[in-house]
């Protein structure tokens, strides 16, 4: 038995606790607030600032954990080489965790050092910088906090007057004290991809088949798997995946997604160390083995046979409408599970935000089926559960 110690509580880490707790594992679930998803499950739980280096430290120091599994971005990763050296396996590894929580880190490798095909992009300090990088990329443009996720901070900016705007909004969206931004070419992609890849201790890269997925405000709302890509784009989004992967080095599952263009080919985007949002499909049963399972089964150094595609399916996301204190309540349960072939996830969170993912719906079909129409099942269903 392992003892692991998960940083970050969310959705994603309570079906990680739930995959190592059917393997007997020992988790210590962590996060900032009382109750989160992950906690509901785990074997014990501690609630502290993880930006802040000490208390990381002060948590570390006290459960003496085997392993530590980042499930968020917002860690004073920096921490994470000296655990590493003292002997606990950071997953999937100190560099790899430090290098993807700041835009920065991770563009700069993979466009430069390795040559993988990104959006143009500047970084801006200043509203000045900004302009004059936006000058050069041209509108439409995006400009994002260079530490934030789930599109926190992130604009879509169509002309220079709305370059003030963005400046704002992506500094107060920042997580941290940096106040800098990435400011990208606007990528007109006909699709977009998550690409499950899994790095082993002893075996090779893996690859999930594509995970097709939709996003409004840089948050994801539905996702699907199988993607239908082109052969030659899934095998250049693999090869890239492959080698930024290595580069990163360290086992576990990551999200690596990317823009598909008919007439530009394959972007790299970013990667998530760690399973994805939008990898929640896979709880459709749509993998013999779910995202959840594979990361732990790369984390424990367990074998992998190989991955297989079951069946098709769709995720669509419930989002709260209300801001508020108060434990959010449900309605539409019975709507949803009268329906064939779908699951419902609530995923317990003790209060909501306006937009706060708070459960999704998961549907499958064969093989065979019609991804487009199971698309739209998912959705009309998720559609029918209130939060209030
Ligand atoms: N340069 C771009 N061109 C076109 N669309 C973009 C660009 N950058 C981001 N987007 C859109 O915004 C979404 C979110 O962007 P990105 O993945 O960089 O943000 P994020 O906040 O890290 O999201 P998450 O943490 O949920 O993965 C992308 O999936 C894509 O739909
Ligand atoms: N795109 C990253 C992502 O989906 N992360 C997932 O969302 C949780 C935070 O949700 P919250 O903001 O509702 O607390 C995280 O803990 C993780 O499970
Ligand atoms: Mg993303």
């Amino acid at each position: 038995m392992k003892k692991i110690l998960l940083l970050g509580s969310g959705e994603l880490g309570k079906e990680f606790v739930i995959s190592a707790q059917r393997k007997g594992q020992h988790i210590i679930a962590c996060d900032s607030y009382a109750g989160a998803p992950a906690m509901q499950v785990a074997d014990e739980f501690e609630i502290f600032d993880m930006l802040n280096g000490e208390e990381l430290e002060r948590v570390v120091k006290k459960h003496r954990p085997d392993i530590i599994v980042p499930e968020i971005e917002a860690i004073r990763t920096e921490r994470l080489y000296d655990f590493e050296k003292e002997g606990i396996q950071v997953v999937p590894s100190a560099r790899a965790v430090n290098f993807t929580m700041n835009r920065k880190a991770i563009r700069d490798l993979a466009a430069k050092e390795l040559g993988l095909k990104t959006a143009k992009y500047f970084y801006a300090k200043t509203l000045e910088e900004l302009k004059e990088a936006a000058d050069k990329i041209g509108f439409p443009c995006v400009v994002k906090p260079l530490m934030s996720s789930s599109g926190k901070g992130q604009s879509l900016v169509k002309s220079a007057d709305e370059l003030e705007h963005a400046w704002e909004y992506g500094c107060s969206g920042s997580r941290g004290d940096i106040r800098e931004l990435i400011i990208e070419e606007f990528i007109k992609f006909d699709s977009e991809i998550t690409l499950l890849t899994v790095t082993q201790k002893n075996g090779p890269t893996l690859f999930c088949p594509p995970i097709g997925h939709v996003q409004k405000g840089g948050d994801y709302r539905e996702s699907f798997q199988p993607a239908h890509i082109d052969p030659a784009h899934l095998k250049e989004a693999e090869e890239m995946a492959e080698k930024v992967t290595r580069a990163l080095t360290g086992a576990g599952l990551w999200g690596v997604e990317f823009f598909l263009s008919h007439e530009n080919g394959v972007y790299f985007s970013e990667l998530s160390p760690r399973p994805h949002d939008t990898g929640m499909v896979t709880l459709a049963g749509t993998q013999n083995l779910n995202e959840f399972e594979l990361h732990l089964r790369a984390v424990l150094g367990l074998p992998i046979p190989g991955i297989k595609q079951e069946r098709i399916g769709a995720s669509a996301v419930i989002l709260s409408p209300i801001a508020s204190q108060e434990r959010p309540q449900y309605r539409g349960l019975e709507e949803v599970t009268k329906e064939e072939d779908t699951y419902l996830r609530i995923f317990g969170k003790p209060f909501t935000r306006v937009n706060r993912r708070m459960g999704v719906v998961l549907c499958y079909a064969p093989l065979n089926a019609d991804l487009d129409a199971l698309r739209d099942k998912a959705k009309r269903i998720a559609g029918k559960v209130e939060v209030y």
